[in-house]
């Protein structure tokens, strides 16, 4: 269910009553921690069936009201690259120009285009693709089993990873498989000294899609010869020159890093064949610059030293008041993030990146997330401080949350769903049945937070304004009621 800007009445205003009764019952549902849901209020007894009947959980989740709610109109400075290529500077154009393709097989229109092309067409100063985007099967088709004609070390950063390139000019990042999905991380590791898990890459971006963020670049699974894949083909000699085979015969290599990256860490095909993450590489920075930010509540990456919000429990006043976090939507993106990172138990979040083009007013790029579901048998409180702190939260965030801890809708199964769509399911699940009820459980710890915070305001100021809530549905409610009045008479006739 997509609503074009010009949507049929009518589709809005069933979309507004259910929307509007929906929303009140997820706002009255208490959380159980008994049976870790919330109660549905009315919500049983509308007769409205969530689920259609053959939709699996993840369509039954992206085809609800809440995750298709009307947008507002992207202009076009809202969209990353300019679009039309009528202009030998426009970026698309160079992107074309620069590969050498003077239009040969492609035509400069978005249909001939390959979908890594789309995708870097389709960002926008909100989000990195659309809700329901049609290029997302051929985007994770081609990552899955393009011909790779290129790989080599990826600098920056501290463990191995590579550049892979395919012969349309897409690019990949690659991550190795480390660990076995069900192993959990040492628990005498410190967080910054933790592996990256190619696993925690996919998963991580299934589950930013599914809580409707849309801000982790596609990844998905792919196995990987790394012969034929790698070795052969790499131009990178410094990492041609870490290959080996093991002493039960599988070819090995281990590249070169600042972590990890030694024969006693070699990741192995068996004998050829290497589990990894292709993620898709995001518009090269001569296109569109990315600017870093130091996370406020970054930790201290010391076995020693505490950070500053570890010591002072009014830290968030005094972040509140700082730019860019004293405007706009920076400080609940930044708890949308805190509350990804806590549901998958991602301690590394020390940067977070954005388009410098839509300067503050844009979201939150959540790159890097290898280091994410290490653990499932224990959760990690301290991740959530920036909510606990702040007390604030967006409301259609909150709304989803709650839709994810009804029973209809619960965030294990659509996970489950979502991420046996990866070509690596074929092997073994991407999470084990452990972390995805990790993430059932978290949830709840996620959804009693805001609770606390909402009784904690009632007895500070009581009942009125609602300073734990950032309302980003009002705005919605108010068009839809706009569009109501303004058409009253269409919408009584129908
Ligand atoms: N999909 C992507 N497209 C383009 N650039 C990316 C992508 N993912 C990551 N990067 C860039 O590459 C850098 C290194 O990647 P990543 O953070 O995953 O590696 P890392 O070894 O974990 O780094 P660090 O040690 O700094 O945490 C990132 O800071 C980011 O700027
Ligand atoms: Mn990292």
């Amino acid at each position: 269910l997509i609503l074009p800007h010009s949507s049929p009445q009518p589709l809005l205003l069933i979309l507004l009553l259910f929307f509007l009764s929906l929303q009140s019952s997820l706002e009255e549902g208490p959380v159980d921690t008994h049976t870790m849901t919330v109660r549905v209020g009315k919500f049983g007894s509308m007769g409205i069936k969530p689920m259609g009947s053959g939709m699996s959980k993840l369509e039954a989740l992206f085809s609800h009201p809440l995750y298709n709610m009307p947008t507002p109109p992207i202009h076009e400075d809202d969209w990353l690259l300019k679009r039309d290529c009528s202009e030998k500077t426009d970026a698309c154009c160079m992107i074309l120009y620069d590969i050498g393709d003077d239009s040969a097989h492609w035509n400069r229109s978005s249909d001939s285009h390959p979908p890594w092309l789309r995708f870097h067409l389709g960002i926008s100063r909100w989000q990195l693709y659309p809700h329901l985007d049609p290029n997302m099967a051929p985007l994770a088709q081609q990552l899955s089993t393009h011909r790779i004609v290129s790989a080599v070390q990826k600098s920056g950063g501290t463990q191995l990873k590579l550049v892979m390139s395919f012969p349309n000019y897409g690019q990949a990042i690659l991550k190795p498989m480390k660990q076995e999905r069900d192993e959990e991380t040492n628990f005498n590791l410190y967080y910054f000294s933790d592996f990256e898990r190619h696993n925690a890459e996919i998963a991580a971006f299934h589950l930013d899609r599914v809580l409707g963020y849309r801000r982790i670049p596609p990844a998905v699974g792919r196995l990987v010869d790394v012969v034929t894949e790698i070795k052969d083909i790499t131009t990178d000699h410094k990492l041609a020159r870490t290959f080996f085979t093991s002493p039960v015969n599988n070819v090995c290599f281990y590249g070169q890093c600042s972590y990890y990256c030694s024969t006693e860490h070699a990741v192995c095909g068996r004998p050829q064949n290497l589990e990894a993450s292709l993620a898709m590489m995001l518009p090269d920075t001569s296109l569109a610059t990315r600017r870093s930010w130091r996370s406020p509540w970054k930790r201290s990456y010391s076995r020693s030293k505490l950070a500053v919000w570890e010591k002072d429990p009014d830290y968030c006043d005094t972040v509140k008041k700082t730019p860019p976090y004293n405007k706009g939507t920076r400080l609940v993106d930044l708890i949308d993030m805190t509350i990804l990172d806590f549901l998958m138990g991602n301690m590394d979040r020390h940067h977070y990146e954005t388009f410098e083009k839509f300067g503050n007013n844009t979201f939150l790029l959540h790159l890097d997330n290898g280091r994410a579901f290490g653990r499932h048998s224990t959760d990690e409180p301290s991740i959530l401080t920036p909510l606990e702190q702040c007390c604030r939260i967006r409301r259609s965030t909150l709304l989803h949350l709650r839709l994810l801890s009804l029973p209809q809708y619960r965030l294990s199964d659509v996970m489950r769903d979502s991420l046996s769509h990866d070509p690596l399911f074929s092997v073994a699940p991407l999470l084990s049945e452990l972390h995805l009820s990790a993430l059932d459980r978290r949830l709840v710890t996620v959804l009693q937070t805001v609770s606390r915070c909402q009784e904690r305001q009632r007895s500070r100021h009581g009942e009125g304004d609602d300073d734990v809530i950032y309302d980003d549905v009002t705005d919605y409610k108010t068009l839809v009621k706009h569009r109501f009045t303004k058409n009253k008479k269409k919408i009584d006739i129908k």
